[in-house]
């Protein structure tokens, strides 16, 4: 697969649904990487969207990306959609919480995102991301690889930083990953987790320190209460998953074969139809799980866990006829 020139990127559109919170600081991070030329953003808000897009268009540093306010008609060529529109968690809330407002959303947006551009990819990161990827892919009637959520990519990056800070090195040269859920029932997968090559429990040997079980809980707890831990302090997240969701947007325009925990639907465990985050390797055409994660006996068990505590949420959303 050839990557494309500097000069066909800069002939890259990407959407934005929801220019919230989110969606703003997406396209904020979106038109500094220079990956898109044409940022288009979508609200049912106009005015506002208007108001963000004429900043955003002030902080390009290249005289050909463009950020714009369009219309669903805008989607058509679109290399991806990205679906930030909903309700977000205020303190206390659970993800899940915000699944009844934001599936009813989803009915509405997801459809027009589809009939306009039937060969895009749509990336869902509105919560609860692996319901809504689930919904997305059900509503949009595109195959499970072009519909992706956004799912544990940023648990992912938040568990990397947790043990690159305890054991010093930088978060982009330790290899752990955060399956399952974007949400409570996320596991973080130990039986993988390296440094240089090196399981952490050899990493450690090799380097005559204790592997110190206790603080790697308190990293997979401190991962997994992020997100309820920053909104109790500024009401939302919005910088971390800006960030992960160009990351994510990156190998679909450069078609690059990059290996992310991004959420899709698929069997996993024994459980059928559902969504969750599973490492899959990105390119033009979407995620692809090439190969099954080898996990121990507990990890599957727990990854089950996860699946059926989301299939339930996702039969929830069918059981009301929405
Ligand atoms: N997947 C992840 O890692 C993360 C997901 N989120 C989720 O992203 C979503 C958005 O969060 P924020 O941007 O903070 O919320 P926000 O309230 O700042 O923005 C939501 C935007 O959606 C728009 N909107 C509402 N209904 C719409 C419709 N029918 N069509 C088009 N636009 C519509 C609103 O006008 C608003 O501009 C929430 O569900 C939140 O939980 C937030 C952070 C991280
Ligand atoms: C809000 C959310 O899902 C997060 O920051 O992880």
């Amino acid at each position: 697969m050839s990557q494309p020139s500097p000069a066909s990127l800069m002939a890259i559109k990407i959407v934005i649904v929801g220019a919230g919170s989110v969606g703003v600081t997406t396209a904020y991070a979106l038109l500094l990487s220079g990956l898109a030329a044409d940022i288009v953003l979508i609200d049912i808000d106009g005015n506002r969207a208007q108001g963000e897009a004429m900043d955003l268009s002030h902080a390009g540093h290249s005289a050909q990306a463009r950020v714009r306010v369009g219309e669903y008609e805008d989607c058509a060529g679109a290399a991806a959609v990205i679906i930030t529109a909903g309700v977000n968690q205020k303190p206390g809330q659970t993800r899940m919480d915000l699944v009844k407002t934001n599936y009813a959303l989803f009915q509405d947006v997801v459809p027009r995102v589809a009939s306009n551009a039937p060969e895009t990819v749509i990336v869902v990161a509105t919560n609860p991301v692996d319901v809504l990827t689930h919904a997305a892919q059900r509503l949009s009637g595109f195959p499970v690889q072009r519909v992706i959520g956004s799912g544990t990519a940023m648990d992912t990056t938040r568990f990397r930083h947790e043990l690159g800070h305890h054991y010093g090195v930088n978060p982009r040269n330790v290899h752990a990953v955060i399956i399952g859920e974007h949400g409570d029932s996320q596991l973080p997968v130990w039986s993988l987790a390296s440094i240089a090559g090196m399981r952490l429990r050899d990493y450690c040997a090799q380097k005559a320190i204790a592997y110190d079980q206790d603080a790697m809980d308190a990293c997979s707890r401190r991962t997994k209460e992020a997100a309820y831990e920053i909104i109790r302090r500024k009401g939302k997240t919005n910088y971390g998953v800006a960030s992960v969701l160009v990351s994510i947007i990156e190998p679909i325009i450069t078609n690059s074969d990059a290996i992310i925990t991004v959420s899709r639907v698929g069997t996993y465990a024994g459980v059928a139809d559902v969504a969750l985050s599973m490492p899959c390797k990105l390119n033009r055409n979407g995620a692809h799980q090439d190969v099954p994660l080898l996990l121990s006996e507990s990890e599957r068990g727990q990854l089950r866990e996860s699946a059926l505590s989301i299939k339930s949420f996702i039969d929830s959303t069918k059981v009301e006829g929405v």
